[in-house]
């Protein structure tokens, strides 16, 4: 438990501006040894803006990235069809349906524990859809291994995964955000826009042997954020929690009962704040795969530029508060 993680400067996670062979019965779903298909580290090699050479560069991405979609929707074969439309009672939990269609407030409550507060768990999706999910990551690699692609990273911390909107399944995630996660941020996050959420940034992320083993110590760039563990079997890659911040109280050290690291099971769901500092602990053996959506809220945004100064989430400024 990387207690002195919290004494290390956070970093403010951003969406990278990407806009944008499996074996199902026995056997790893993710080949252990797929050559790597993902972007070189890029830190650091922005140029400063104002300079030139900066418009040329920026122009040669936006091109990449235009080319990389294109290539996508020309040649990658989906394994699983299926997965582009939303099936919800194929896909999720029967629990998690009747929740949302009884409609109240109570009912979404029934589902969920809170063993710390603002990290909302509840079971969503159902074995078959993980295993379709990780299938299709796997599916995906391969095409990109063998066009010779290079997989765009998810955001800017992070290169080992995908953009789901970029495989096509923008529609799918989009109705699932509009339909199971807004009623749940509008119960559990309304003070940091869960309730107006209108845009989403999804993806998949991977750990294990081949690729990363941990995430740092973070805030997301979204209001509300959720981390579905897809699988497959692994020790560690625990989600550690330590408190939420406000931009001015970012690096204030958490508190004890701030403190949470929470094990990952797959299918299982976890809603907190994109403010809410976490990381993920070494992912020790075997794989781990998440699918994240950070849901943002453009009104949230631009109310928050004329922030008031001691939002009520954070936790240093309700302490001073009191
Ligand atoms: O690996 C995890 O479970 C955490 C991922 C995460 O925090 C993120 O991608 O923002
Ligand atoms: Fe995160």
């Amino acid at each position: 438990m990387p207690l002195n993680s919290t004494n290390k400067k956070i970093k403010i996670e951003y969406e990278e501006e990407n806009a944008s062979s499996s074996n199902p019965r026995g056997g790893p779903v993710i080949p252990p040894m797929m050559p790597n298909v993902f972007e070189d580290n890029k830190d650091d090699v922005k140029p400063p803006v104002g300079n030139s050479s900066s418009a040329d560069a920026e122009s040669e991405r936006v091109k990449s990235i235009r080319e990389y979609k294109q290539r996508i929707r020309s040649s990658y074969q989906p394994m699983h069809r299926e997965l582009f439309e939303m099936n919800f009672t194929g896909f999720l939990v029967p629990s998690l349906l009747e929740a949302i269609n009884e409609s109240t407030e109570n009912g979404v409550r029934r589902i969920i524990s809170e063993p710390t507060p603002g990290l909302i768990i509840f079971d969503m999706f159902k074995p078959e859809f993980c295993q379709m999910l990780l299938e299709e990551f796997g599916n995906f690699k391969k095409w990109a291994w063998e066009t010779k692609t290079i997989i765009m990273r998810p955001n800017t911390m992070y290169r080992y995964g995908a953009v789901l909107a970029d495989l096509g399944m923008e529609t799918m995630i989009g109705k699932l955000m509009k339909d199971f996660i807004l009623p749940m941020s509008t119960i559990f996050f309304p003070e940091v826009g869960g309730d107006t959420i209108d845009s989403y940034h999804g993806f998949i992320v991977e750990y294990g042997a081949d690729t990363a083993h941990h995430l740092d110590f973070h805030v997301d760039d979204s209001e509300v954020t959720l981390n579905v563990c897809l699988g497959e079997k692994f020790y560690g890659g625990e989600l550690f929690l330590r408190g939420v911040r406000c931009v001015k109280h970012l690096n204030v050290d958490s508190e004890l009962k701030e403190i949470f690291d929470y094990s990952q099971v797959p299918g299982r769901a976890v809603l907190h704040r994109g403010r809410h500092r976490h990381g993920a602990l070494s992912t020790t053996s075997g794989h781990r795969v998440n699918m994240l959506l950070w849901c943002k809220s453009s009104i949230f945004r631009e109310m928050s530029k004329e922030e008031q100064n001691s939002p009520s989430w954070c936790g240093v400024c309700r302490r001073e508060e009191n």
